[in-house]
């Protein structure tokens, strides 16, 4: 059986990419649109109803827009955007956050692609609440190193089509602690309120380090940095693209710093746990246009068409 896929933002930083990741995979016809009607309700709107499964990579007025088009029972829905994350009707597309999300995702026609941040955030830190560890009201706090190209078309001009000294140091942003990432971290972790979450752009293209600082005395259960490394690796035992990394693996370092560009061009997250018996530092590390971003949407489309949930990715 061939599937008819439809990207709607063709044209964008996840949209292109999507396409990229579609030019590998066999038994789907990617329908296109001409580039100067890309924008147009009627011709989006008969391709979207066309299609057995369409990408949105659109902002989120355009995604809800997108979605109000459809007027038949067929067409699958894979939402890159933010509008529909925490919408009760959608299922959220992170197939590792538990035994029952990959049957949800495989039987739902309307699935949304997790935020970048969000996805470390939540992979790292929901076990240790589902398990017990720590408390659904723990005050979690959260920082994020992330390249230019996660702020889409806009930003990637800004880093390279300008020598603004202000760009070459890191530049911590949502300063407001308000992302539009929170409903959704706190949501799917199993907070009773959001962390405290402050990324930070870097002059580089892609690549997230997510990072968790913990204080075990606040933990519903009395653990160490290597026992909380053991119960996240025994969560993900039979994760594909979930590694934890064993605990004080010097190895993973060089020469002391971290890498954060490590899991770069694949759909790997690699869960780190340092620190020691008072004081602990998750951190997830992943290509924020790969597992961050079209490689999850990739991920999502394999398991509601049925195909082998790592077809066309690393
Ligand atoms: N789920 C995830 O992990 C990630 C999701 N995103 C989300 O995906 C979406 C796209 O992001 P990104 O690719 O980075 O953004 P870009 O700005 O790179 O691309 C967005 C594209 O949508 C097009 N567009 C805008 N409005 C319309 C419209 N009404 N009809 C058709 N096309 C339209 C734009 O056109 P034009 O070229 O003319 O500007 C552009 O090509 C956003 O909602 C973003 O939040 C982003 C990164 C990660
Ligand atoms: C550098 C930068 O701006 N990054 C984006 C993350 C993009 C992403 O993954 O998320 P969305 O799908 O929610 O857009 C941000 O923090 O808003």
């Amino acid at each position: 059986m061939t599937y008819t896929i439809f990207v709607d933002g063709q044209e964008g930083t996840t949209g292109l990419q999507i396409h990229d990741y579609l030019s590998k995979i066999s038994n789907i016809e990617v329908l296109t649109i001409e580039p100067e009607k890309r924008k147009d309700y009627e011709a989006r709107k008969a391709l979207i109803n066309e299609a057995d499964l369409v990408f949105l990579c659109l902002p989120d007025s355009a995604s809800r827009e997108a979605v109000s088009m459809l007027s038949n029972n067929k067409t699958k829905i894979l939402d890159a955007s933010t509008a529909f994350r925490t919408h009760p009707e959608w299922s959220y597309g992170l197939p590792e956050l538990n035994k029952n999300q990959r049957s949800k995702i495989q039987h739902s026609s309307r699935v949304s692609v997790p935020g970048c941040h969000a996805t470390g955030f939540i992979l790292a830190i929901q076990p240790l609440i589902a398990e017990g560890v720590i408390p659904g009201d723990y005050p979690s706090t959260c920082y994020a190193l992330t390249g230019y190209s996660g702020g889409g078309k806009k930003l990637i001009a800004e880093y390279q089509n300008s020598n603004r000294e202000q760009l070459f140091a890191p530049r911590p942003y949502a300063l407001h602690l308000n992302h539009k990432h929170l409903p959704e971290m706190q949501l799917y972790s199993g907070l009773s309120s959001a962390p405290l979450f402050t990324p930070i752009v870097g002059n580089y293209y892609k690549g997230d380090a997510v990072c968790i600082p913990l204080f075990p005395r606040l933990f519903t259960k009395n653990v160490t940095a290597r026992e909380v490394q053991e119960l996240l690796a025994a969560y993900y035992e039979d994760e594909r693209f979930v590694r934890v990394i064993p605990y004080d693996s010097e190895a993973y370092l060089e020469e002391g710093y971290f890498n954060l560009m490590q899991c770069n061009d694949t759909n790997n997250v690699d869960i780190f746990v340092f620190g020691h018996n008072e004081q602990i530092l998750l951190v997830s590390r992943f290509d924020n246009l790969g597992k961050g971003a079209s490689g999850a949407a990739i991920q999502n489309m394999n398991i509601m068409l049925g195909f082998d949930e790592s077809t066309g990715l690393q």
